[in-house]
């Protein structure tokens, strides 16, 4: 296979890399100067291409290589692959599902804890001295709070597992009711969000699902209420967010993801019921080298037309 050329979009992981480099072709774009150069003197010689959440495969890079003939995503999220122009041009698709569920909804725990029990102000606390001048104060119960999810697929379905471990009372928002669980099924999100004291975005970012937390839903959830977004930045109204933060209308949030990534709102960086992830739900060494296995995988089984093993399209 080491004459099939595969276009890498932008760095992920040294392991990636590395394998690819040895069974494929393999090109970094970001390694060249000029993406409009590199794509006129190489664009035939790409036969696929690996992007991730930061760089996917967009209508114009889908269109600059003629003979482009699968996207491989190392992420489960699809938000930056045109689907519809992959589809129309016969381009098979991949993700990486399951292989990255724990990882995430563990990271979704771990932000509701980290808001609700303060840990990041604790940790600030310890290491600046304070401690030795004054008590630290209290946080929130988490154990026992009613939870509302929004998206019950893998990652939703995952962080209400934990969630149940922890004595929650579990509701769900999503397009339709899910006959396999017993949860407490909303068909609106604004009732769900009245109805929880801790909202989790857990679901795919789409046409539909854009801003699909906005003020309403944030005023339903409340000044005792906390947001948790490990989906995508876009799922949530950011301006509408941060105001609510400020005046005190939500009472917390715990974000993975932002709407215009690695930027993150200037006055959430001063707020102290708030935390502040880098991207990074599904970023562990066993969950970072499960996910490139699978990318090369797929890879593999459509240059040697198999089945591939996580199709999208
Ligand atoms: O955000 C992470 C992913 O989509 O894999």
């Amino acid at each position: 296979m080491d004459s099939i050329g595969v276009l890498i979009t932008c760095p992920m992981s040294d392991y990636l890399e590395q394998q690819l480099q040895k069974r494929f072709n393999l090109f970094k774009l970001w390694t060249h100067t000029s993406d409009s150069d590199f794509l006129k003197n190489n664009s035939n010689s790409i036969q696929a291409l690996v992007g991730n959440t930061k760089i996917g495969a967009d209508a114009e890079l889908i269109d600059s290589l003629p003979k482009l003939e699968i996207v491989s995503s190392y992420s489960v999220g699809l938000d930056k692959i045109d689907l519809r122009k992959c589809e129309e041009k016969g381009i098979r698709v991949t993700n990486t599902p399951d292989v990255l569920t724990d990882d995430v909804a563990d990271a979704a725990i771990g932000l509701v804890l980290a808001v609700t029990r303060r840990v990041c102000e604790c940790d600030r606390f310890v290491r600046s001295g304070l401690w030795k001048k004054c008590d630290f104060g209290l946080g929130t119960k988490f154990s026992g709070k009613s939870v509302g999810i929004v998206g019950l697929g893998r990652i939703g379905s995952a962080i209400a597992k934990r969630a149940q471990a922890f004595g929650c009372v579990i509701s769900y928002y999503s397009r339709s009711e899910k006959p396999e669980t017993n949860y407490k099924y909303y068909s609106s999100i604004i009732d769900l969000a009245a109805n929880c004291h801790i909202l989790f975005v857990a679901c795919a970012l789409t046409e539909e699902t854009h801003h699909i937390v906005n003020r309403e839903v944030i005023d339903a959830l409340g000044p005792k209420g906390i947001l948790i977004n490990i989906g995508r930045g876009p799922h949530i109204d950011e301006p509408e967010l941060v105001s609510a933060l400020l005046e005190g209308r939500l009472g917390g949030a715990g974000l993975d993801v932002f709407e215009n990534e690695p930027e993150v709102p200037e006055h959430l960086l001063v707020l102290e019921n708030v935390v502040l992830l880098p991207h990074v739900g599904s970023d562990t060494v066993e969950t970072s080298e499960a996910m490139a296995d699978l990318v090369i995988n797929n890879l593999e089984a459509h240059f040697l037309k198999k089945p591939l093993l996580t199709p999208v399209i």
